[in-house]
């Protein structure tokens, strides 16, 4: 058939797709077709189904709506997030990321806390290379992980159900939007444990709420009620506890239907500028906490936790 015109988008699609195969018999074509579709996994199915990651529940990954949800699943522990749960929720966004039905993502938590942050036992299993194998591992694991929210690129959004501690904070200056219960609290205790900042935060934060505020919170570790972090620019919006859930999906809802590649292209324009300076921060700040591990006075802060001397 003859080139459709320029505003026939539809038919023009489907003229150069064609005309991109070339020469391709019809048979061939259908073949390659039927491939492509039995080989797409069924996790880029928008069912509404459960896709748990294999050989665990503590990160439970679902996908309906165009809304990809990570939630963390360990309520009984806060939420804190454990070697492998990093490396699940890292996989999870690897995915989704090249998952055409999933248009936004969502990190939350299951339970009364968003997440405690880094669970503190990571530092305890030690492999044969001792404490500065952990600290080696533990700064490489930090800095792909935080590479991927730097780099994700549809919307990502926080639904930050509760209190969030640690690495579940500083990362949320690298979502798109974040909504919080007004049960919700901030609080990055690094100087407390004998650490320093990281997810970026030493960048992010002072730029979203100024170096004063930033300081209060990344270096003297006070903690922000959700409508502290809301006033800071930190959080996008605060809800009810009592409505929380229920008004927060249904926007996500109504968002999820906007054109994804609009969306996806706004995010690069905005983003794009920072990336480099935000994967070199990322990279210090991995070096510098891989120092803080090795330190007393981190194992000190550790141990007083884990032997429950001491609580934030
Ligand atoms: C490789 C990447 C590294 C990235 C580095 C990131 C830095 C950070 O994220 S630093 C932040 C680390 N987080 C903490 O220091 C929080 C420690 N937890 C607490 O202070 C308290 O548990 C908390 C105030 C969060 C809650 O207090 P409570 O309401 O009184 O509850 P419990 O203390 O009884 O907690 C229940 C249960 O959960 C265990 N728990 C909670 N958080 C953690 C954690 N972060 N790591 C390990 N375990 C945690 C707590 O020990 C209790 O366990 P059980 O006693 O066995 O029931």
């Amino acid at each position: 058939m003859p080139k459709p015109g320029m505003l026939d988008f539809i038919n023009k699609a489907k003229w150069d797709a064609w005309n991109a195969i070339g020469s391709l018999p019809k048979e061939t074509a259908r073949k390659n077709y039927v491939d492509l579709v039995s080989s797409l996994s069924p996790s880029s199915e928008s069912s509404g189904r459960v896709d748990k990651e294999p050989g665990s529940e503590s990160v439970v990954i679902t996908s309906e709506d165009g809304i990809t949800k990570i939630m963390l699943n360990r309520p009984a522990q806060k939420n804190a997030i454990t070697i492998q749960m990093y490396q699940e929720i890292l996989s999870a966004l690897e995915a989704t990321s090249k998952d055409d039905n999933s248009v936004i993502t969502v990190l939350t938590g299951n339970g009364d806390y968003y997440s405690s942050g880094n669970d503190l036992t990571n530092f305890t299993n030690l492999p044969p290379g001792g404490i500065e194998e952990v600290a080696k591992t533990g700064s490489i694991l930090l800095r792909d992980f935080v590479d991927c929210f730097i780099d994700f690129p549809k919307p990502l959004i926080a639904v930050v159900n509760g209190p969030a501690v640690g690495i579940a904070v500083t990362l949320l200056g690298l979502f798109d939007a974040v909504y919080a219960s007004d049960r919700a609290t901030f609080h990055t205790p690094f100087t407390q444990l004998g650490q320093t900042a990281e997810g970026c935060s030493s960048y992010t934060f002072p730029k979203i709420m100024g170096p004063a505020k930033a300081i209060e919170m990344l270096i003297f570790g006070k903690k922000l009620t959700a409508h502290e972090a809301c006033a800071q620019g930190l959080v996008t919006e605060v809800f009810p506890d009592s409505t929380f859930q229920k008004e927060v999906w249904a926007r996500l809802k109504a968002y999820a239907k906007l054109p994804p590649n609009a969306m996806r292209i706004s995010k690069e324009l905005i983003r794009h500028n920072e990336k480099e300076k935000l994967h070199a921060v990322n990279a210090e700040e991995s070096t510098a906490l891989q120092g803080r591990w090795l330190s007393e006075e981190c194992m000190n802060a550790i141990i007083n936790f884990l032997s429950r001397k001491s609580k934030l």
